[in-house]
């Protein structure tokens, strides 16, 4: 079982480095690509805390200077972590995409921008007159291991065909495998990512079971509704895809009374942990799990602790 994290929007958050080094976490969720590409041609833009050096690439919103991340992510994969970039965000609320063409000319830019690095596409040097011939590598030569789809506002368009596009990149890639994974809110049908998750490949759907009364955590077995969502990734794309618990890691994460202590999340994990689609737990996210300690340990220890006893 695994423990998934978001970081890049923690306040006076450490450097990546820092997770990468705790044994705690397997997964690294780095967000976020916040802003999308308006048509074809067009840039994302995107915004990684207090990481990076606050230059772009000239024209964008797109950071060039996070070398805090690009120096992190190899540490974070020598420790066998999986590293993935995150779209969208709780606070992007301009997410969206305008059509199948503008979704499938992003997942290229993600792929060419943020995959594994082949000159022949991308280019480490950068002067405006390249833009739109060359994709940019904001990350070097890093290479990602694959997208997170966290996509909170402006409908289903293009999602599907945006993971069907990236889908192509993967199996022609030699390197190594990626990975797709959705964080949808609880209600079901999500109404950003239900259709994506129908249409397209996801390997893991962790699904933030908080802000959401109707169907967090916190609001007790009757309404906390982890067998819907199951049902949900049998009849998906991939039934195979690991549902994973997602959850606030410290009170202040989340809306009021979201927050699960490590004694309340105990017995819900025992709950679900032997359900073969059981993944693990996403914790939104890495520094306030890191801050919010509790008999000595962080909550994102005591949560890695719970799935192993
Ligand atoms: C996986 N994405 C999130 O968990 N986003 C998120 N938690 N945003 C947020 C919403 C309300 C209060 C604090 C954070």
């Amino acid at each position: 079982n695994n423990v998934a994290i978001y970081y890049g929007q923690g306040a006076n958050q450490p450097r990546l480095s820092h997770f990468c080094e705790q044994t705690t976490s397997d997964i690294i969720n780095i967000g976020f690509i916040h802003e999308f590409p308006k048509s074809v041609g067009d840039y994302p833009g995107s915004n990684f805390g207090n990481q990076c050096d606050g230059t772009f690439f000239p024209g964008t919103g797109l950071l060039k200077g996070c070398h805090q991340i690009w120096e992190d992510i190899p540490i974070c994969k020598a420790a066998g972590k999986t590293v993935l970039l995150s779209l969208g965000g709780g606070s992007a609320t301009t997410q969206s995409l305008k059509d199948v063409a503008t979704a499938e000319s992003f997942a290229d830019f993600l792929w060419y921008s943020f995959g594994p690095y082949d000159s022949s596409f991308s280019s480490l040097e950068w002067t405006a007159a390249m833009k739109g011939e060359l994709y940019p590598r904001p990350f070097g030569t890093v290479a990602v291991d694959g997208f997170d789809l966290d996509i909170e506002y402006n409908g289903n368009v293009g999602y599907a065909a945006m993971v069907n596009r990236l889908r192509k990149h993967f199996a022609a890639s030699t390197e190594q495998k990626y990975y797709i994974s959705g964080a949808p809110q609880c209600p079901i049908p999500d109404k950003q990512l239900g259709d994506a998750i129908s249409k397209s490949w996801f390997d893991f759907i962790w699904v933030q079971w908080y802000n959401t009364a109707a169907c967090s955590a916190s609001s007790g077995t009757g309404k906390f509704n982890f067998n819907e969502w199951v049902k949900v990734i049998e009849a998906s794309a991939n039934p195979n895809a690991k549902l994973f618990i997602g959850l606030p890691a410290s009170p202040e994460a989340a809306n009021e009374g979201f927050y699960l202590t490590p004694a309340q999340v105990k017995p819900l994990i025992k709950t679900y942990v032997s359900n073969k689609h059981f993944g693990g737990v996403m914790l939104w996210e890495a520094t306030a799990g890191d801050n919010n300690l509790i008999d000595g340990s962080t909550y994102t220890q005591h949560i890695k602790d719970i799935l192993y006893d």
